[in-house]
């Protein structure tokens, strides 16, 4: 590990910042060096696209035209396996960073996230058609096994010698002719895509040989079931309680109604998973990774009993405190695509202090648990309008024509009135600008 990162790792921070989110964005930025997530330069960096420019962008991806801003803000008070982390966030959906901070701030209440993760393995598939005998195949395949690993950690010598390389060698029988070998190989901080296909590609002619059949698709599974990671945490049932709601029984008990409905309902199910996959998402898509592959990972896991299954358990505790959990399978990345080529993506990793992949896929872990026990807490209470609404009136502030302070003095009119249309924030746009005319006078 590098002298930088140790310092990092060492430097003891809080990420409960009070009043963060009613300051300016440049203020935030001040708050972050002074609280030492950050150095000054960082921040400032930080400011506009963060550095990314068109020459990065015309070197990642296809026929760039310009480049294409999201907001990034941090999500506050987690702690995570007994450390504060701040969690980077890039969505362009209201209340996402809000609602993962409240629920960190409940976990924290409980000691915080525990994470649980698997080594960071990626496997490949190697199709394997036409063969003729498929149990002798079978047995063939892993009667060789070592040799076809050793082949393969000859392909990949420095990804061997930074402690990763090929595990383990699987065959599934698919069909009376079809055999598929997986490849597990542990990518250590790359998602590990490219590396296995190329593994896939360049084995499979011996593959097809010692099977006696021809070799189809050569390609990495995204349902990366050997990389997976559990988080858990608890909840005080005191700390579910609020003015509006003081009986935090109550509200444990409303979430675990919740929790119950997904559980028995797959169109429940698939919305409690979007509620996860909000906070799972935002730090994928912060920390530059591919948030597709992750997707479609965890809804087949849902999904792997046959039927289609709620992410995360929440459960009451022997103590009264609402217990819940989320496991995922979640192949992430610090060392290649976007983390290597984005400034802004280098720099979130250095502010969430990112040690390597398995740990970022703890973080994004611990942001999806956190944002669905926001959602079921909002919607088992006084529904998910009142919260999610209020902050996306700042949105529609905007969109009607406000600007500077005038989009919170709007926001907060539509917000009391709990009124969201358009319409509504010019008429009290225009309302607010003629009384400031008037005063004027
Ligand atoms: C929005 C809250 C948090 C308000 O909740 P509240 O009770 O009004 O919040 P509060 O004023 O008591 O503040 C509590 C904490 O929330 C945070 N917080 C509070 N306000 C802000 C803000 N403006 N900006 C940033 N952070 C904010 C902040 O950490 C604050 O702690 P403090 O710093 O004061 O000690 C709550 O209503 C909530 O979590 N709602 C859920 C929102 C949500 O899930 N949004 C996602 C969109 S809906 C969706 O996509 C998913 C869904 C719902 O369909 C999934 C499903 O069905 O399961
Ligand atoms: N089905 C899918 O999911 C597919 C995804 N992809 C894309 O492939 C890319 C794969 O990402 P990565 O594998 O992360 O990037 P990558 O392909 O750039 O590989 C990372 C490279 O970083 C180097 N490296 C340096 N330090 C390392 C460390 N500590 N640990 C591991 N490697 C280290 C290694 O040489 C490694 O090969 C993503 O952009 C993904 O979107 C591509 C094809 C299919």
């Amino acid at each position: 590990m590098s002298d930088d990162k140790v310092k990092t790792l060492e430097v003891r921070r809080s990420s409960r910042l009070s009043g963060f989110y009613q300051q300016t964005p440049e203020r935030r930025r001040a708050r972050l060096v002074e609280a030492r997530w950050l150095a000054p330069e960082e921040a400032e960096a930080c400011e506009g696209l963060g550095g990314f420019d068109e020459a990065c962008a015309d070197a990642m991806v296809e026929n760039v035209i310009g480049l294409h801003g999201l907001p990034l803000g941090v999500a506050l008070n987690f702690v995570v396996n007994g450390k504060d982390r701040l969690v980077p966030m890039a969505v362009e959906e209201p209340s996402i960073i809000a609602a993962a901070s409240y629920a960190a701030r409940l976990s924290a209440e409980g000691g915080g996230f525990t994470v649980e993760a698997e080594p960071p393995i990626t496997t490949a598939q190697v199709q394997l058609l036409e063969v003729p005998l498929l149990e002798r195949a079978r047995e063939q395949l892993l009667a060789r096994a070592e040799e076809v690993l050793a082949e393969a950690n000859a392909k990949m010598p420095a990804m061997v010698a930074r402690g990763g390389g090929a595990r383990e060698l699987e065959v599934r029988v698919l069909d009376a002719t079809t055999l598929v070998v997986h490849l597990h190989v542990d990518t250590r901080d790359a998602m590990g895509a490219n590396l296995v296909n190329s593994l896939a590609e360049d084995l499979a002619p011996l593959l097809a040989l010692i099977s006696g059949g021809r070799a189809g698709l050569k390609i990495l599974t995204n349902l990366a079931d050997r990389r997976k990671v559990k988080v858990l945490t608890r909840v005080p049932s005191r700390a579910l309680s609020s003015e509006r709601f003081p009986d935090g029984d109550a509200v444990r008990d409303a979430i675990l109604e919740a929790q119950r409905f997904a559980e028995l309902d797959v169109y429940r199910a698939v919305t409690h998973n979007k509620g996860v996959m909000n906070g799972v998402d935002a730090v994928l898509v912060a920390c530059g990774n591919d948030w597709r592959a992750v997707e479609a990972g965890a809804h087949a896991y849902a999904a792997r009993q046959g039927g289609y299954r709620p992410l995360t358990s929440w459960w009451g505790g022997p103590d009264g405190e609402l217990c819940g959990s989320l496991e995922l399978p979640l192949a992430t990345s610090t060392a290649g695509g976007a983390a290597r080529a984005h400034p802004g993506v280098q720099r979130a990793l250095k502010l969430a202090g990112v040690s390597g992949a398995v740990d970022l896929a703890g973080l994004a872990a611990a942001a999806g648990l956190a944002t669905n026990l926001s959602a079921l807490k909002a919607l088992s209470t006084e529904g998910i309008q009142k919260g999610h609404m209020s902050l996306h009136a700042r949105r529609v502030a905007a969109e009607a024509g406000a600007s500077g302070e005038l989009v919170g003095i709007v926001a907060e009119r539509l917000s009391s009135e709990r009124v969201y249309r358009p319409e509504r924030a010019r008429e009290l746009l225009a309302a607010e600008v003629a009384h400031r005319k008037g005063v004027r006078r």
